[in-house]
This record gives C-alpha cells, structure tokens and sequence, in this order.
C-alpha cells in the first residue's frame, strides 16, 4: 500500500504487565505497511546511568513522579513521530499512561495531589493540542493472577517485587477505561483479545484482530 502523508491508522495495544503486548506487536512484524512502537522500557532502565524503573519500584513515593514524567515524553515521542506506512501499532499510549498507571499512583497516595495536578496537566496539554489519537484500540485482557505469574516466570529484575494486589488495581483501571469506557477523551473503538492462552493458543487469537486491523487500515487508506 503507498504511504499516505496524512496520519496513519493508529493502534494502541494496551494491556495490564505482562499481558503479552511485545509478542502481539512482534506477530505483525512480517508486515511491510505497519509500522511497530514497543515501549521504550530500555530507555526507562537507562537515562544518563540512572535506572528509573528500578528506582520507581523500590522507593515509589520518592521517584514515581520522575518516573511517570519521563514516561510520558517517550511516549509523546513516539506519538508524534512520523510514520512512513499507513498502519502504525504502538505498545501503550499517554492514555494507559494518564488513565492506569498515574492514575493508580494517585488513588494508593504514592504521588501528592500536587504530583497527580502537574502530570494530569501535561496530559490535558497534550491531548488538547498535538493530534495523538488513536483509530483503534487492541485491549490484551487478562485475569490478574495469570499476569501475576507470568511477571515471576519473565524475571525482569525491576518487577519481581510487584505484588498481585498492584496487578488487580491495574486490571480494574483497564477495565474502567476500556471496558466499562469511563474516560471519554479516548473515544476509538476496542478490540478486546483474550491474553490469557498460553503462547500456543495465542496465535488464533491474534489472527482474529489481524483481520480486523488491516481491513481497518485498507478503509482508511483507500478513502
Ligand atoms: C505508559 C506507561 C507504561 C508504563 C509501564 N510501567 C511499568 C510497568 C512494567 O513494570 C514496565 C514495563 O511496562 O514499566 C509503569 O510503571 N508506568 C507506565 N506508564
């Protein structure tokens, strides 16, 4: 499909940790026209030296702001970067960002509500002036508990102190945004996968919303 000059159809694959959003991402990889965003956690585990991931999980109530802060311009970088194929998939957005995990932050007291102002003010900022929005939404909805192991099986050494309690609160504000739609400036349209099969079953799974993204995309491209 030619490139168009205009925004290209755009996902945002949003999903609790460890619901497999790099391995949907990386199912579309053989694609020529869709262009794939993973989330810049590397870049979180090394800014100048400093390993703000890690820090944010071992002294929340210190670096959570700082960690949330930088979070938000990597992914308002990779929002607004240009992109040269007319699909454009990218792993979590400012609104997982803003709707989730700030959001969680906010309600448990790990940020003052001064924090919870500056960061909810960036958010507004950007939402109202640069043209981020999503035309889809990919919703990879798992059962906490399944998500839970799986965080102990990946041993990405910054999580393995998350406890199953974080990863309920985090389920639920999924739930509220993408479900139960409670945030009204995300208005795209959900796709819901169920990331609870295993690797061997996923596959299935995943061909279903292929179907679904590139027809989606044709449409968009073609008119
Ligand atoms: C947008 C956004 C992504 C994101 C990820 N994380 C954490 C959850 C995982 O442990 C790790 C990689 O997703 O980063 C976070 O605390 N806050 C976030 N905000």
């Amino acid at each position: 499909m030619a490139a168009t000059n205009n925004k290209p159809f755009t996902v945002f694959v949003e999903g609790n940790i460890g619901s497999g959003k790099t391995t949907f991402l990386e199912h579309f990889r053989r694609f020529e026209d869709i262009t794939l965003l993973t989330e810049p956690v590397e870049e979180w585990r090394n800014l100048g030296g400093w390993n703000l991931l890690d820090l944010m999980y071992k002294d929340p109530a210190k670096w959570a702001m700082t960690f949330q802060a930088y979070v938000s311009l990597t992914m308002l970088d990779m929002h607004r970067r240009p992109t040269a194929t007319p699909v454009k998939l990218m792993e979590r957005s400012i609104y997982s960002a803003r709707y989730c995990f700030v959001e969680h932050m906010k309600n448990n007291g790990t940020i003052h509500p001064a924090q919870f102002a500056v960061l909810d003010e960036w958010f507004r900022f950007i939402h109202h002036h640069i043209p981020i929005e999503a035309d889809l939404i990919v919703y990879l909805k798992t059962t906490p508990s399944i998500v839970h192991e799986r965080i102990k099986k990946r041993a990405r050494s910054e999580e393995q102190c998350v406890p199953l309690s974080y990863i309920e609160d985090l389920h639920k504000l999924h739930e509220d945004w993408l479900i139960n739609r409670t945030h009204a400036e995300c208005p795209a349209p959900v796709l819901v996968i169920d990331a609870d099969l295993d690797l061997s079953q996923i596959t299935e799974e995943y061909k279903k919303s292929e179907h679904q993204i590139l027809r989606k995309a044709v449409d968009v491209v073609m008119n």
